[in-house]
């Protein structure tokens, strides 16, 4: 579903110039649960943003879904974004001022996503937070909020999952909880790519690989 050939990243800024990622080639296929894992400043998040198409790559190629990424205009990129890709991050991008079910209904207000109520409502039935709907996100715990995060991921029916440290965040419980949603989604034909440090979520994983000073080591 997903193959990048020769993707280097450098971020250049006045008279520094850092490598994030050098020459990465990676095919992932479809209904893979991917761990991505490395050092503090190995380049993972780097990767994450370019394979959503959040940020352009110096060089190389991504192709998902047939789609060549980098020959994709900006809005050709938004609307792949807002229809294949499933965000989820360490720290919810939760929108204070709308309360759960606005906040799940957020690619629909953002990208004109044709979403139903009734997924609304399954899906919060399904992540155990239907009693939280009119709720801001600053009176949910941490577990419930990556729970709301993950359903407005979901709610698109993404063909891919980018997380980034999702459960970096929460106790062992809604650790374990989160990852047994991705790992549904993964198993219903989602694919799902992770970065994380924690151990945990190794047994979810179909495959692990390593960045080590922006190379792929494993
Ligand atoms: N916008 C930017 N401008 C300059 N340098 C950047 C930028 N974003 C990332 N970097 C650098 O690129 C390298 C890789 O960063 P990245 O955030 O991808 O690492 P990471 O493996 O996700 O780290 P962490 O585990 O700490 O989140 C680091 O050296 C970082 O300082």
């Amino acid at each position: 579903m997903l193959e990048i050939q020769n993707i280097s990243k450098q971020f250049n800024s006045g008279k520094s110039n850092v490598t994030a990622l050098n020459s990465i080639n990676l095919k992932v296929e479809t209904s893979e649960f991917l761990l991505i894992k490395g050092e503090s400043g190995s380049g993972k998040s780097t990767l994450l943003f370019i394979l959503g198409g959040m940020l352009q790559p110096s060089s190389g190629t991504i192709v998902v879904n047939d789609k060549d990424l980098c020959k994709l205009s900006e809005k050709e990129r938004g609307s792949y974004r807002a229809n294949e890709i499933g965000f989820v991050f360490q720290s919810y991008h939760l929108l204070p001022y709308l309360n759960v079910f606005e906040n799940i209904m957020l690619p629909n207000t953002l990208t004109g996503a044709q979403i139903n109520e009734a997924d609304v409502f399954r899906i919060v039935e399904e992540l155990g937070i239907k009693d939280r709907l009119y709720h801001k996100p600053s009176q949910l715990s941490a577990g419930e909020k990556q729970r709301v995060a993950l359903a407005r991921a979901l709610i698109i029916n993404p063909s891919l999952i980018l997380a980034d440290e999702p459960t970096g965040n929460l106790d062992e419980k809604n650790t374990i909880d989160v990852m047994n949603y991705l790992k549904a989604y993964q198993e219903k034909g989602g694919t799902v790519i992770m970065v994380t440090h924690g151990h945990l979520a190794d047994t979810y994983a179909t495959r692990t690989i390593r960045l080590d000073k922006g190379q792929l080591i494993t």
